[in-house]
C-alpha cells in the first residue's frame, strides 16, 4: 500500500493477497478499490463525512475542489471567533426582540398556526444553541475570507490543527450508572462509553459530505453553477405529469401502515425548528393572506415562493408559503460538516409517546388524551387524529400493563418502568417483525440482515439523507380522502379534515377507517402538494415543497450520487451505472418523468435526492422502491444494533414479558383497545381477513 500521488494520505492499493476464507470470484477490483459484495452491509455513519466522489469519478463528472488540497490558515482564529461571537449574539438578540412582536408571528386565525411551532429553549440548551450559531457564523466568515475549497478540506478533516473553536466549553459530562436497568427518557447512557450517543439534541449525521455550493450553507447549484429548478414549480410540474401518466393510483397498503410508520418516524426524528427562548406557534415569512412575502421576515423564516399560473395557488391569490428553517446541532463547536438537531432520541424507545421526562399518575399510568394519545403526542403538530389513535394504542398498552401488574400485587421494581420496557418491547417487535418485513419483502429483508449483536462502537444516529429525503418517501402515499367509520358506517372525508378539531372524532371509527383506507400511489395528491393542513379545504400548504426545501436546506447531494453510494455499500458497484444523459434514467423513472426532468434540470447529475420517491425499481415483494429500501435498511439496522436495551437482548425483560411480547401484535392491540367486533389479521393491508376480537 502506498500513498496515492497527490492524495492527502489516502491509501493506494497495488496488490491484494486474498485470504483463503475469502473466495476470489466474489470480489471485484476496479483498479482503485477492492469490493467484496458478500461482506455485511456497513451501517455506521462516519464521524467526519467526506465528499463522495464514486459517482463522479466513475462517470466522468468533475468533483468540485477535487485537486485542491489547501487548508485555511487558522492563525487568526481568535479574531475570527470574536467576530462570529458578536454576529451570533446579535442574531439571537434580534430574534428575541422579533419574537415579542406580533407582526412576526403566525396568528391564531391563520390555517398554518402551529405548523412550524417552536419549543422553548431551556437555559441549559441555550448554551448549545449559541455555540452552534457561533460556529456557523465562524465558518461562513471563513469561507468569505479564504474561499470554498480550503474550508471544504477543513470540514472534511483533511487539515491538521484545531478542530474545535478555542473558547468552546466542550461536552457536558454525564455520569452513567451501568447497573441501572431501565432506559433514560432522553436516551443518554444507552451507550455506556459514549453517554450522549443517540440522545435527544444530538446532530443527525451526513453519510457523505453535504453538497452546499459554498461548502457551509449556501444551496447546492447545478453542474453549470446555476440555481436548481424553482421549488414549487418543479413540484407542480411533477404533480401534473404524474396526473397525465394516470397510472394505477391506489394500492392494497392501508393507511394504518402509514400512520404506524409516522409514529415510528417521530420516535427516531424530532423536528427542531429554529427557535427563541419561549415557545411560539411559528414565525411568518408570508403575509396572512399568503399573497406575498411579509415585510416581517427574519432569520427565523425562509418562505417559499409560488410562481404565477400555479394551478392550485394562483386562483386563490397565494404567492408565498411559510417555511421555517431548522436548527443545526454543533454544541461542541466542531469544525466539521454539521447536521441538524434531532429533538428526539434516535432509539426506537417510544420517546415521542413517553415525553422528555417521566410523567405518570400515582399508579404509574400515563395520562391519556384524544384517542389515547399521550400529552406529547396530542401536542405535536401538525398531526392527525389517526396519528393520536396509533400512539394511543401504545399508551393504552402501557396502562393496561400497569393494571395487570398491580392486580397481582407484586413487581420487581417500579411498575411504570417495567411496563414501559414491556411496551417498548411490543413496539420494537412490531417494527422488526411486522412492519419492516412487509415494507421490504422477504428477500430484501434478509439481505438487509437484521441479525446483529449489540455494537457499542457505532453511534445510534439518524442520517441526514433519511431525514431530509429518503425517509419522507411515504409522504407520496398521502391520499385525497380517508375513511372514517363511526359505528360501522363508512364515510370518506378529505385528508386535511383530520388535522383540526380532533376531539370530535370517534376513535374506534378513526382506526377502523385507517385500516380500510388504501394509500395513494403514483401521484402527488392535492392533499400532499396543495391542500395539506388546510382548514377550509381551499387554502393549504404544499408538504411536497416542504420536503424538497428540507432536502435542499440540509445540503443533500444529488440523487445519483447517493444512489451510487448506496449501491456500492450494498456491493452492487457492477450494476451501479452512469447516467450520461436523461434517457439513461429509464430504469429509475417513467419516460414522461424523464422528459420533465430534462426540461427542468441541466443534467441528470443535478436531480434532487427527494425524487428517489419516483424510483420505480421495486425489490421483489417489497412496498418500498430500491433506493428507499436500501436507505431505510441502513437506518433501522443501525438503530437495532446500537440499542443496548433492544427487546431481544434486554436482560431486564423477564420470561413472562418475553412470552407476552411474542404473542402481542397489531391485531391484538386493535382487539384489546378498540371496540371493534372484528379485527384484521393483517392491518397493514386493506381488505384483510378478519377475526372476532374476542377470540
Ligand atoms: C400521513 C401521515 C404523515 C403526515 C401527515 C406527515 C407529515 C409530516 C410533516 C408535516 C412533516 C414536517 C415537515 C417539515 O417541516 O419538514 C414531516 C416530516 C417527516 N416525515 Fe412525515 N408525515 C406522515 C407520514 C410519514 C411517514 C409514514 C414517514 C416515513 C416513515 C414520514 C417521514 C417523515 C420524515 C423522515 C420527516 C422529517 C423528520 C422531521 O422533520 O421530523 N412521514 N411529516
Ligand atoms: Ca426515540
Amino acid at each position: 500500500i502506498s500513498t496515492r500521488p497527490g492524495g492527502r494520505g489516502e491509501s493506494y492499493l497495488h496488490e491484494l493477497v486474498l485470504l483463503p476464507s475469502l473466495s476470489p470470484e466474489k470480489g471485484h477490483w476496479d483498479g482503485y478499490r477492492f469490493y467484496i459484495p458478500k461482506l455485511k452491509v456497513r451501517y455506521d455513519l462516519p464521524d467526519v463525512a467526506e465528499q463522495y466522489d464514486g459517482y463522479n469519478r466513475v462517470c466522468g463528472y468533475e468533483t468540485p475542489c477535487a485537486y485542491e488540497n489547501s487548508c485555511p490558515n487558522l492563525g487568526c482564529l481568535n479574531e475570527l471567533e470574536k467576530e462570529a461571537y458578536i454576529k451570533a449574539v446579535a442574531e439571537l438578540l434580534s430574534n428575541e426582540e422579533k419574537s415579542k412582536c406580533k407582526s412576526y408571528l403566525v396568528s391564531e386565525e391563520e390555517f398554518d398556526h402551529g405548523f412550524f411551532q417552536t419549543a422553548e429553549i431551556t437555559d441549559e440548551e441555550y448554551r448549545g444553541v449559541q455555540q452552534t450559531l457561533i460556529t456557523d457564523k465562524f465558518l461562513k466568515t471563513l469561507v468569505q475570507k479564504v474561499g470554498k475549497c480550503p474550508v471544504k478540506n477543513l470540514l472534511e478533516g483533511k487539515c491538521s490543527g484545531n478542530v474545535t473553536l478555542p473558547s468552546c466549553l466542550g461536552e457536558k459530562q454525564i455520569k452513567c450508572n451501568p447497573d441501572y436497568p431501565y432506559r433514560t427518557y432522553d436516551g443518554t447512557c444507552n451507550n455506556l462509553h459514549h453517554a450522549t450517543w443517540g440522545s435527544r439534541g444530538r446532530p443527525l449525521k451526513h453519510p457523505i459530505a453535504p453538497c452546499y455550493s459554498d461548502a457551509v450553507s449556501k444551496p447546492a447549484r447545478s453542474i453549470f453553477n446555476a440555481p436548481l429548478p424553482q421549488n414549487r414549480k418543479l413540484v407542480r410540474e411533477v404533480a401534473s405529469t404524474l396526473e397525465q401518466i394516470g397510472a394505477r393510483s391506489s394500492a392494497k397498503i392501508s393507511m394504518f401502515l402509514v400512520f404506524l410508520s409516522e409514529l415510528v418516524n417521530t420516535d427516531m426524528i424530532g423536528r427542531a425548528t429554529k427557535r427563541v427562548r419561549h415557545p411560539t406557534a411559528g414565525f411568518r415569512g408570508c403575509t396572512a393572506d399568503g399573497s406575498d412575502r411579509s415585510a416581517c421576515v427574519s432569520t427565523l423564516s425562509n418562505p417559499l415562493r409560488v410562481l404565477p399560473k400555479d394551478d392550485c395557488f394562483d386562483p386563490i391569490g397565494v404567492g408565498c408559503l411559510n417555511f421555517s428553517p431548522q436548527e443545526n446541532s454543533n454544541d461542541q463547536c466542531e469544525l466539521k460538516h454539521v447536521g441538524q438537531r434531532n429533538a428526539e432520541s434516535s432509539y426506537l424507545d417510544l420517546s415521542s409517546v413517553y415525553g422528555k421526562q417521566p410523567s405518570y399518575d400515582s399508579n404509574g399510568k400515563l395520562e391519556l388524551f384524544t384517542c389515547g394519545g399521550t400529552r406529547p403526542i396530542v401536542e405535536s403538530e401538525p398531526s392527525s387524529v389517526q396519528f393520536f389513535a396509533l400512539g394511543g394504542l401504545f399508551g393504552q398498552l402501557h396502562n393496561y400493563c400497569v393494571d395487570q401488574v398491580r392486580s397481582c400485587g407484586q413487581s420487581k421494581g417500579p411498575v411504570e418502568e417495567r411496563c414501559r420496557a414491556f411496551t417498548i418491547g411490543v413496539y420494537q417487535k412490531i417494527i422488526y417483525e411486522q412492519l419492516l418485513p412487509f415494507l421490504f419483502g422477504e428477500q430484501f429483508y434478509s439481505q438487509c440482515g437484521f441479525d446483529c449483536e449489540y455494537n457499542p462502537h457505532v453511534e445510534a444516529s439518524v442520517s441526514q439523507l433519511y431525514k431530509s429525503a429518503a425517509g419522507r418517501f411515504q409522504h407520496i402515499w398521502i391520499p385525497e380522502t380517508l375513511f372514517y367509520m363511526p359505528n360501522g358506517d363508512r364515510r370518506s372525508l378529505p385528508f386535511h379534515e383530520f388535522f383540526h378539531n380532533t376531539e370530535k372524532y370517534d376513535c374506534n371509527g378513526v382506526l377502523a377507517g385507517a385500516v380500510e383506507s388504501p394509500i395513494s400511489i403514483n401521484r402527488f395528491t392535492d392533499a400532499y402538494q396543495c391542500l395539506f393542513y388546510s382548514v377550509d379545504g381551499k387554502r393549504g400548504t404544499c408538504l411536497t415543497c416542504i420536503d424538497l426545501a428540507r432536502n435542499r436546506e440540509a445540503g443533500l447531494c444529488p440523487l445519483l450520487t447517493y444512489k451510487h453510494y448506496l449501491e456500492e455499500l450494498f456491493g452492487e458497484q457492477d450494476s451501479s451505472k452512469c447516467y450520461s444523459n436523461f434517457e439513461d434514467l429509464q430504469d429509475m423513472f417513467n419516460p414522461e418523468i424523464i422528459k420533465l426532468m430534462k426540461n427542468m434540470y441541466h443534467s441528470p447529475a443535478d436531480i434532487d435526492a427527494m425524487f428517489c420517491n419516483l424510483d420505480r425499481r421495486l425489490p421483489s415483494g417489497a412496498s418500498l422502491p430500491k433506493f428507499v429500501a436500501q436507505a431505510t435498511c441502513l437506518e433501522f439496522k443501525r438503530l437495532k444494533c446500537t440499542d443496548r436495551f433492544f427487546y431481544t437482548r434486554n436482560p431486564n425483560l423477564g420470561e413472562g414479558a418475553r412470552k407476552l411480547i411474542s404473542n402481542l401484535d397489531l391485531t391484538v392491540l386493535l382487539a384489546l383497545f378498540t371496540n371493534l367486533h372484528e379485527v384484521p389479521t393483517q392491518p397493514l393491508i386493506v381488505d384483510s381477513t378478519k377475526v372476532e376480537a374476542a377470540k
